[in-house]
């Protein structure tokens, strides 16, 4: 079993990543101090619930903890206002104290939807990240937390660092294929953006990381959490650094909303726009071959490289407007030197992210 810390100061955590970790989640509650004599609610979606619920209840009841459970509809529509009310009226309901907590068990949606919620009942309650997806590998690091609202992605949020990251890699293996593909998005995201031969090393074993080999899986995820890591550690509230982590995703946010939450998955989204960013950089001076290398990367994992032609690309302009990183009259990019190099740039000109939107369209 690894496990990694994220540097915060007194708000510093623990990522246990192992197998069977999830039978244990009682024992790591109570090594962090959980409370027994507040009630805590589970946070699932119904695909994940009917896998996991009960094994996570059964070990956190057999340790003396009272929970509560509240299952939403599978996918990123979850990540809505309506279901955040939910979520809430559910914590009220259980009499959920300001000394209890919010369980995510599930992916990135359930991480982020649950996360706002803790961050904002009563003010803030703890919070425990427990992922069962490869792409939450990312999401559940970081506090990054919120929902989206129709016109743009994750617009309603907050920072809100969980207490541990309990991330039991069996739970992996019931993931369906694309799900695996999107997951493995992020994964070599970590390398592009930090460390290129850990992104050779992904692409170079992809086959052992789609088929869930436990030793490719338990590496990859250490290695992409330990980026994440060190990355958040620098700059918890992205007022520089941390902006790297969103290589890909002022295209792949677009994407998302303009064809409808859930339409393309997290993954796929950002793989076309990480394919858009190195065309980016071969504009702004970087090598040729980094877009045909960035493709080949993200080939490997089964993800898909060009942007479907009904996409409109006014449309996509406008989504990226509305994009966190759109401020004082410019978009925030994040363009690759070379495989494991980026800059922030906050120079690009709405022409030439429109070129490449075009350009994206292509059929390579
Ligand atoms: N907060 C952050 O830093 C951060 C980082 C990256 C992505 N995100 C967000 O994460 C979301 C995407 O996360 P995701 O890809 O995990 O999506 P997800 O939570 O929707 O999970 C993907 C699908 O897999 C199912 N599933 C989950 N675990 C399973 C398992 N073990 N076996 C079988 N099925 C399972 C889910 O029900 C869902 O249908 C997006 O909303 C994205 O914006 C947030
Ligand atoms: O943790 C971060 O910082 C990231 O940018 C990680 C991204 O993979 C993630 O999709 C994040 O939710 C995007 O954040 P946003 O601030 O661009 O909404
Ligand atoms: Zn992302």
């Amino acid at each position: 079993m690894g496990t990694l810390t994220v540097e915060l100061g007194e708000r510093s955590y623990p990522i246990y990543i192992g197998q069977d970790l999830l039978g244990q989640a009682g024992a790591y509650f109570e090594q962090r101090g959980l409370s027994r004599k507040s009630p805590h609610l589970i946070i699932s979606d119904s695909n994940t619930a009917p896998l996991y619920l009960h094994k996570l209840t059964e070990s956190l009841a057999d340790t003396g903890y009272k929970t509560f459970s509240f299952v939403v509809e599978a996918g990123e529509k979850s990540k809505s206002l309506s279901v955040y009310e939910g979520v809430i009226t559910a914590a009220i309901e259980a009499g959920l104290d300001r000394s209890s907590s919010i369980i995510a068990l599930g992916g990135g949606v359930i991480g982020d939807l649950a996360g706002f919620a803790a961050a904002s009942y009563m003010r803030g309650i703890r919070f425990v990240q427990i992922p069962t997806t490869i792409l939450a590998h990312d999401s559940s690091v970081g506090g990054k937390v919120g929902i989206n609202h129709p016109l743009a992605k994750n617009m309603i949020g907050a920072f809100h660092q969980p207490e541990l990251v309990l991330y039991d890699v069996n739970t992996l293996l019931t993931l369906p294929p694309r799900e695996v593909s999107a997951g493995l998005a992020e994964m070599l995201k970590h390398g592009l953006i930090w460390d290129a031969d850990f992104a050779r090393w992904c692409q170079k074993n992809a086959e052992r990381l789609l088929a869930l080999e436990p030793e490719a899986l338990e590496y990859g995820l250490e290695m992409g959490c330990a980026v994440k890591a060190k990355v958040v550690s620098q700059d918890e509230r992205e007022n520089g650094l941390r902006a790297i982590l969103n290589l890909g995703h002022t295209i792949g946010h677009a994407i998302e909303a303009i064809a409808g939450y859930g339409t393309f998955l997290h993954g796929e989204a950002i793989s076309i726009g990480m394919v858009g960013s190195a065309m980016l950089g071969v504009r702004l001076g970087a090598d040729p071959s980094l877009v045909q290398e960035t493709r080949a990367m993200l080939q490997s994992l089964r993800l898909p490289v060009v942007l479907p032609r009904e996409l409109e690309t006014d449309a996509l302009m406008s989504a990226m407007m509305h994009d966190k990183k759109f401020k004082e009259g410019s978009i925030t990019f994040v363009v690759p030197l070379s495989i494991g190099q980026v800059e922030i740039r906050k120079d690009i000109p709405a022409s030439l992210v429109r070129e490449i939107v075009e350009q994206l369209k292509k059929e390579v």
